[in-house]
């Protein structure tokens, strides 16, 4: 469905991607892993060409992209970004539609569409169809961002740290939520986060990146049990270790902290 093809962005002679290749199959979920410059929001721009590779071949759905207009391609894949993007002046009912009445859909096909979209995230239609985005919580217009990322019904979909600026509780259960939607829709997607549980969780593999270059892309079961070097070792390790300590202090054996003292 996704294919990067040994492909490398630079910037003034800089690599800010390496020579990434990966595929995403129908229905997989790839997430990219990382931290903060190691590439992956210009991995993830170059495939609806918001970004255009400085070498390598990128395909979606079998086409090259450049051999498809920008604005046809981006109707065609979904992209839910870091910081939104969900457009202020519209309600949400527009917002979410905007692609099909692009496409030319029909009034009531478009209603149909967003009504059963906003009910898929978990959101009352009825009560937030004519709200505008600034009447929303954070998560409700997070859930309404990736509303609008489907509402075309694209085969492929984009996520840049979707779920990012959430506090853990409406995060966790945007994810939970989001992994439904998936079952139920059965889109290809590439997932952005720096997040590794999250990304533990969520991807069908995870791709670890770093300075550009693309270090492991395996299961994450593999990521933990294999880590191809000592950096996917230690990214991996933090979450499992804080995981432990809470098991250890649910289970009232004396806890430890991370630091490695007695808990007080
Ligand atoms: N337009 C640009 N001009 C020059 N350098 C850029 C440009 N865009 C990105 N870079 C550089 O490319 C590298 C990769 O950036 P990118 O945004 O892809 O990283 P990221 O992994 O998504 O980071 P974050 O998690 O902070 O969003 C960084 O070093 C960044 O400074």
């Amino acid at each position: 469905m996704i294919e990067l093809d040994q492909v490398t962005k630079r910037y003034d002679g800089i690599a800010a991607v390496d020579s990434v290749s990966l595929r995403v199959e129908p229905g997989e979920l790839v997430v990219l892993l990382g931290g903060s410059g190691s590439g992956k929001t210009t991995t993830l721009k170059m495939t609806n060409r918001l970004i255009e590779p400085s070498s390598g071949r990128i395909r979606v759905e079998g086409e090259d992209v450049t051999t498809v207009p920008p604005h046809a391609l981006r109707r065609r894949i979904g992209y839910v970004f870091q910081r939104l993007g969900l457009f202020p002046h519209l309600t949400v009912a527009e917002n979410v539609g905007i692609t099909p009445a692009l496409l030319g859909w029909d009034a009531r096909r478009i209603r149909g569409r967003v009504d059963t979209l906003l009910e898929l995230v978990e959101l009352d239609p009825a009560e937030v169809r004519d709200r505008r985005p600034d009447a929303l919580s954070g998560g409700q217009a997070q859930r309404v961002a990736v509303a609008r990322a489907l509402a075309a019904e694209p085969g492929v979909l984009l996520l840049d740290e979707p779920f990012g600026a959430l506090d853990p509780i409406t995060r966790e259960r945007l994810q939970r939520s989001f992994a439904r939607v998936r079952r139920s829709l059965g889109f290809s997607a590439i997932f952005v986060t720096h997040d590794v549980v999250e990304a533990l969780l969520l991807g069908d593999r995870v791709g670890v990146m770093r300075g550009g270059r693309l270090l492991q892309l395996a299961p994450g079961r593999e990521l933990v049990r294999a880590p191809a070097d000592d950096y996917v070792a230690d990214l991996v390790r933090g979450p499992l270790e804080q995981a432990r300590a809470v098991e250890s202090l649910i289970a009232g054996a004396p806890a430890r902290t991370i630091a490695g003292g007695d808990a007080p």
